[in-house]
């Protein structure tokens, strides 16, 4: 595991967009997993901001997320849909043939969680996969007691997931109880990880998926499995962690060189 403590957003949003664009010039035609909430929202600004200062070259470039809230289609503006064309899809006016989520109005959820799952293969898997954390550990909307090796499936959200989430729905709308999500089987096969977290909120859970037990009361603590993670935090969201990993992590808050 690479573990980097920054000081604010901007830093892990610059050494986030490094990390994709490095992976985009060793493989242009990448598969990228993408993530929602407000953690990548910096990360997704600087991705828009070097595309248009033409450092990134995005035409051969697939995406897939790893949710969707059932009952939301695009045009809702709390589904994951809109929420990546707006702040990320439509900005970088990347073709919305190589941009994947799943349906959250499919009239089967059951059989789309198939469909996407068959589509992700048939492109090869995820290159690299951007992931935040829920305050309860969970990754895409796998919750606590999702099996550690969980494919695409419908899953209904936890008391916790809706509460923290309802922010984003207008206080007299219903809010979805259920969403598709990739499976926590399906995060460990992307070939690289790449975790964001920031704020006191999700120090526990992020100590708890760095160091505590593997178990699928934690889904996040599975990361400990993969051969091949990355992890940006801000020093809020690193305060739990133990002494010794916080020694080890590097802490990159210069600017870079050029
Ligand atoms: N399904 C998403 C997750 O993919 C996201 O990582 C998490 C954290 O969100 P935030 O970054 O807003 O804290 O919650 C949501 O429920």
């Amino acid at each position: 595991m690479d573990l980097i403590i920054v000081h604010n957003v901007e830093r892990m949003a610059q050494l986030g967009a490094n990390i994709i664009q490095q992976q985009l010039s060793a493989k242009p035609d990448s598969v990228l997993g993408l993530a929602t909430g407000a953690t990548p929202l910096a990360l997704y600004r600087e991705l828009v901001v070097r595309h248009q200062a033409t450092r990134l070259t995005l035409d051969q470039l697939t995406t897939f997320n790893l949710d969707e809230y059932l009952g939301l289609g695009p045009d809702h503006p709390a589904s994951y849909a809109h929420y990546m064309r707006r702040h990320l899809f439509g900005p970088l006016q990347l073709d919305p043939q190589r941009t994947h989520l799943p349906d959250g109005l499919a009239p089967d959820p059951q059989a789309e969680a198939r469909r996407y799952e068959a589509q992700l293969q048939a492109a090869g898997g995820v290159d690299l996969q951007l992931l935040g954390i829920g305050l309860n550990g969970h990754i895409g909307f796998n919750e606590p007691g999702s099996p550690l090796d969980s494919r695409t499936r419908v899953v209904r959200l936890s008391a916790t997931t809706l509460a923290a989430n309802r922010r984003h729905f207008p206080a007299d709308a219903e809010m979805p109880t259920h969403a598709i999500t990739l499976g926590i089987g399906n995060i460990l096969e992307a070939r690289h990880l790449l975790l964001l977290a920031t704020g006191r909120a999700k120090a526990r859970a992020v100590a708890e998926a760095l160091e505590g037990p593997v178990t699928a009361t934690l889904p996040a603590s599975v990361l400990q499995r993969h051969p091949n993670v990355s992890v940006i935090l801000d020093a809020a969201a690193a305060a739990a962690l133990s002494p010794a990993l916080t020694r080890q992590a590097r802490r990159l808050d210069t600017e870079p060189a050029s």
